[in-house]
Parts: structure tokens; sequence; C-alpha cells
């Protein structure tokens, strides 16, 4: 591995991916200090749609690659491997596109990046040198979903329902699932997995040992 080490973190929706990425990055930010790890949502590179209306953004299917500017990632954490920091975009759900503001990420040693689709992207692909799987049932992810997205994302049970059958689950199986031989450790009971999260630290910090 080179200076920097990129550990990507894929897996379904509500699958545990940001409570496992962030709970990682908690735990090592205070002890390594946060010019050695920093943590990426794909989500923020959901496509900009400022230029549609409402009506047309909640017609988008946001579980197909097509929705997310992958190049734009790829392109930022290749700038973060070549030490320059970068602008990442800030996703609203219930606006349904970028807002205004942008949040400046600097290079660190370890960037923990987590998102659906990370691994479907043979592109993306080549950029992690660690990739992880949440492998959560699909109906405990559906009943996590429904409870965030009522309570975070400004949904109805009704919205939630519909998207999910006309288009998260039937992209779970296309896309998401047979990306799962693309990850070198797949991680059973979602974000709070502390074994698995405590392999990751070790092995951060291994890595950090040796740049
Ligand atoms: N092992 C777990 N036990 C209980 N709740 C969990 C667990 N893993 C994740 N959650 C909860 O499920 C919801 C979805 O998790 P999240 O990390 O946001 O999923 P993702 O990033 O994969 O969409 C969140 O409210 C989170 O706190
Ligand atoms: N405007 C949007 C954008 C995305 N979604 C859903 O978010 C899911 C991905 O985020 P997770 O945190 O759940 O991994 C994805 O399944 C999209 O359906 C949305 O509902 N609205």
């Amino acid at each position: 591995m080179g200076k920097h080490t990129i550990i990507a973190i894929a897996g379904a929706s509500a699958s545990g991916k940001s409570l496992f990425a962030s709970t990682v990055y908690q735990e090592l930010v205070a002890e390594l200090g946060c010019e050695r790890i920093a943590i990426i949502s794909e989500d923020a590179y959901y496509r900009d749609q400022s230029h549609l209306s409402m009506a047309q953004r909640v017609l988008t299917n946001y579980d197909h690659p097509s929705a997310f500017e992958h190049q734009l990632l790829a392109s930022h954490l290749l700038a973060l491997r070549d030490g320059q920091a970068v602008k990442v975009p800030q996703y609203s759900y219930t606006l349904h596109t970028r807002t205004e503001e942008t949040l400046l990420v600097q290079p660190a040693k370890v960037i923990l990046v987590e998102g659906i689709l990370l691994l479907t992207d043979k592109h993306l692909r080549r950029q992690f040198d660690i990739t992880v799987f949440m492998d959560t049932p699909l109906d405990v992810c559906l009943l996590r979903r429904m409870k965030r997205d009522l309570e975070e994302r400004g949904r109805s049970i009704s919205s939630v329902a519909e998207q999910y059958e006309n288009t998260v689950r039937p992209a779970f199986f296309e896309f998401i699932a047979p990306s799962k031989q693309y990850a070198d450790l797949v991680v059973t009971r979602g974000g709070k997995n502390q074994i698995a999260i405590d392999i990751i630290k070790t092995k951060i910090r291994q890595l950090l040992a040796e740049k």
C-alpha cells in the first residue's frame, strides 16, 4: 500500500455503513488526530438537481449508478492521495439535491468512504486499498430505513414503501449484492459489530505505524 490508504465500506441502504464508518472514524480521530484519518460519503456525490423542479426530482432513481457523479468522487480520491484538499459537496435528502455548501476535506493518511454503489464501479474500485461489505439481512435494512427516513429524511410510510419496491430493492439485487464479491471483509450484524470495528481499527493503526 502507498502513502495513503482508502477503505471503502459498501452494502445495502440502511445496512449500517455510515454507523460503522463513523464509529471507526470517531474512535480513531481522538487518538490519531484529523490529519491522519478522514471520512467521506458517496451520497455527497449524488448529482446536483437544482435545475429540476421538485416534481422532477422525486422521479429520479437514487439507487441507479447514473444518480451519482462517481467521476468527481474518483477525482477527489486521487487528489487526496496526491496530498490536496478537496471540496466535498453537501447533499440534502429532503430537497433531493446538493446544498450551496461544500465541506473542505484535508488529505489524510487513511480515508474512509462509505456508500451503496462504491464496489460496483470498476474505476472507483481501483482506488480502494481495503474493501468492506455490510451484509445485513434486507428485512432488517428495510425496517431501519423506514425508521430513519421517517425521522431524519422527511419521508412518509407510503413514500418509503413505494420507493423501496420500485427502485431500492431491485437495485440491491442488480448492483449491490453482486458487488459483494469485491469485498475483502464481509461484516454481519450492522454498524454495531464491535469486533469488526476493532479489526478495521487495528489494521488502520498497523498501516499508520508502517507509513
Ligand atoms: N447493528 C445495529 N443495531 C441497531 N441499529 C443499527 C445497527 N446498525 C445500524 N443501525 C441503525 O440503522 C439505521 C441505518 O444505519 P446507517 O448506518 O445509517 O445505514 P447506511 O449508512 O448503510 O444507510 C441508523 O439509524 C443506524 O443507527
Ligand atoms: N434524494 C435521495 C437520495 C438518496 N436516497 C436514498 O438513499 C439511499 C442511499 O443512502 P444510504 O444512507 O441509505 O446508504 C439510496 O438507497 C436512495 O434510495 C433517497 O431516498 N433520496
